[in-house]
């Protein structure tokens, strides 16, 4: 049986007199695909940001690979593991695809300044084999014929998939993916999901918060539902299709679309 990588022992946020996120808790098992759901201000972005900390909890607890990370940078937990992706673009336009991997291998890379500006030799070794690294990440991700065209010039689904290159780049065992097919067209939403399994048979536990529910009920192992930032709900997709209290919470809008 696996282990969880992550788990929210009563989480709270309060914002402004608001409670963004109220008690939450649950737990993520390693190597799986895991969605988080509920309709607009559930409580989703909140949770994100608290888990990535961006934000510090009111109350409660954050275990990442067994040790509590609350009050940690984003930074900080990045080098324990969990890596954001987030729902803007985040790549460097002006640059070429290969260039925007090979940046973000150099940003983990141990080459010191010096080693860097004066190229010696352990630096040329290491630039070799980023270069390998990087060629290899965009045949993973499917954009090795377009290495070296402008980022700028890539489809926005394909800039998705870069942006989630450059957050591999940092190795993470975990990824938290924001809204990944919020303005995908039907077929950049498809080879998206394709992506995500593939990260997934990489042994890289996958946390994503995502409105789009046929994507969210293809691709996820297990679900974790909000409402009022309350947990409401968390189990299998088929499980969660027929829960009556997220159809509640969905007035069966988005969920019958789903199911349909
Ligand atoms: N910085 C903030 N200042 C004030 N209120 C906030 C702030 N951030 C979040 N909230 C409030 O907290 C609640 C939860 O918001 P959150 O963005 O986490 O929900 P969400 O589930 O991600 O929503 P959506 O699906 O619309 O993105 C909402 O009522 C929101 O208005």
């Amino acid at each position: 049986m696996s282990s969880p990588v992550l788990t929210l022992s009563n989480v709270t946020m309060q914002i402004a007199g608001l409670t963004a996120v109220d008690q939450l808790s649950f737990s993520v098992e390693a190597g799986q695909i895991v969605s988080l759901i509920g309709p607009n201000g559930a409580g989703k972005t909140t949770t994100f940001n608290v888990i990535s900390g961006y934000m510090r909890p009111t109350a409660g607890q954050v275990m990442l690979f067994g040790e509590n990370i609350v009050g940690l940078s984003p930074d900080r937990i990045a080098q324990r593991g969990l890596v954001r992706s987030f729902q803007r673009t985040s790549v460097f336009a002006g640059c070429t695809v290969f260039d925007n991997v090979l940046t973000a291998l150099h940003l983990q890379g141990r080459a010191g300044l010096w080693k860097t500006l004066l190229r010696t030799p352990g630096f040329r070794r290491e630039e070799a084999a980023l270069c390998e690294q990087a060629r290899e990440m965009l045949d993973f991700l499917g954009l090795q014929s377009r290495a070296d065209e402008l980022a700028s010039s890539l489809s926005y689904g394909e800039q998705r998939v870069l942006g989630v290159g450059l957050a591999l780049a940092a190795r993470p065992r975990m990824l938290l993916l924001d809204e990944p097919a919020a303005g995908l067209n039907p077929s950049e939403t498809e080879a998206f999901k394709a992506t995500v399994r593939r990260i997934g048979d990489r042994g890289i536990t996958v946390l994503l918060v995502e409105h789009d529910m046929h994507m969210v009920m293809s691709i996820s192992d297990h679900i974790v539902v909000l409402n009022h930032g309350r947990l409401i709900a968390t189990g299998i997709p088929t499980a969660i299709q027929q829960d009556p209290e997220v159809i509640r919470a969905y007035l069966g809008s988005g969920l019958r679309r789903a199911q349909a």
